[in-house]
């Protein structure tokens, strides 16, 4: 396919999805916000639900169909790479390079307090103990009681971020922009639920049901939740054990440097050899840049140039 079709098909792909989906919907982010609060999202049922009201002017469907072309244009990738590689490092430079470039971090705060997680999405049920509850620490002290609960959790969390429509002002723009993901709904399931159910920390039966309503999620939202491309950054274990250690972070504090070599290898599988089964079409032959995240860049600006150099040309060829 030549570099002048891909956008256009990508962006039709994405129009067919929305309009057979949810066409006010995406409409509405752009116009009214995109506030996962709960304002915006009563207002969001209205417009699903009386979609004729609020598109009847000719004007309003022209700038539902230029808020869509808009969209559609912005490629969405995500950032891999094993613990405290430094993928969030990296997502800094990115994000400072200056160029229409917004990169979502993981929403690890999240997973360190449900409680208030959920509060920000939903009105919180009233309860006479407020609990906060850290998922992240329970699944590291015990995970065969709760990581399938802590995957539910970091699936859905990811699924709302991918979900999101990109920010106004990389609809605004004329040059190429891109929405990136520090992780994605696909290394949920293809790096750490297929590892903890192979270390055993999810059982079969979890790990039919995880993939069974994984599938169906993304089947479901289809070129929402695509991705064009995804940037792995990849070390030795050993690289990110000191890492680990040097960053500190309590709930990480008994993960051994085996756990990293074992995510280490189903990044491999799944990026490098390609050897890991992955169910969706558009994961089987996506680009995958691949950056030395061993590579001391952070007090190096000749290296932060060449890593934005390659990004560039990376998204250049997507
Ligand atoms: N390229 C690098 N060289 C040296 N140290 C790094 C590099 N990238 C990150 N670090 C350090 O490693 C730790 C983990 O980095 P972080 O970006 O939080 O990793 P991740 O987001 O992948 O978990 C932090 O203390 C950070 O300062
Ligand atoms: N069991 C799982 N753990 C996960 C998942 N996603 C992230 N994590 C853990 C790994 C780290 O301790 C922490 C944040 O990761 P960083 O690499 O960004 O430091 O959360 C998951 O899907 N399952």
């Amino acid at each position: 396919m030549s570099a002048h079709c891909a956008p256009f098909k990508r962006m039709l792909k994405r129009i067919t999805s929305d309009l057979k989906l949810c066409v006010p919907c995406s409409w509405l982010h752009c116009t009214v916000g995109f506030s996962h609060g709960r304002v915006s999202v009563n207002t969001q049922l209205e417009r699903v639900m009386e979609p004729r009201r609020f598109l009847q002017h000719s004007s309003q469907r022209h700038s539902t169909n230029q808020t869509m072309d808009a969209i559609a244009r912005v490629k969405r990738l995500s950032i891999e790479g094993n613990i405290a590689v430094g993928k969030s490092t990296f997502a800094r430079l990115l994000s400072n390079a200056g160029r229409n470039w917004e990169v979502t971090p993981e929403p690890v705060s999240k997973w360190q307090n449900v409680e208030e997680a959920i509060s920000q999405i939903r009105q919180p049920v009233p309860s006479p103990q407020q609990t906060a509850s850290n998922l992240l620490q329970m699944m590291y002290q015990d995970p065969k009681r709760w990581s399938y609960t802590f995957q539910t959790f970091s699936c859905m969390s990811r699924m709302r971020t991918q979900l999101q429509p990109p920010p106004v002002r990389l609809l605004q723009t004329r040059d190429v922009a891109v929405q990136m993901y520090e992780r994605s709904i696909y290394s949920d399931r293809y790096i750490f639920a297929q590892n903890m159910f192979e270390l055993g920390g999810i059982n079969s039966t979890e790990w039919a049901v995880y993939q069974d309503w994984h599938s169906f999620l993304v089947e479901q939202f289809g070129p929402k939740v695509q991705l064009e491309g995804i940037i792995y950054l990849r070390a030795p274990p050993q690289t990110c054990m000191e890492r680990l250690t040097r960053r500190g972070r309590e709930e990480e504090k008994g993960i051994q440097l085996d756990y990293l070599e074992t995510l280490h290898k189903q990044h491999e599988n799944w990026l490098i050899n390609k050897s890991t089964k992955v169910h969706f079409e558009h994961l089987k032959n996506i680009p995958v840049l691949v950056l030395d995240g061993s590579l001391e860049f952070e007090s190096d600006s000749e290296m932060q140039t060449k890593f934005i150099t390659e990004v560039t040309n990376f998204l250049q060829e997507l």
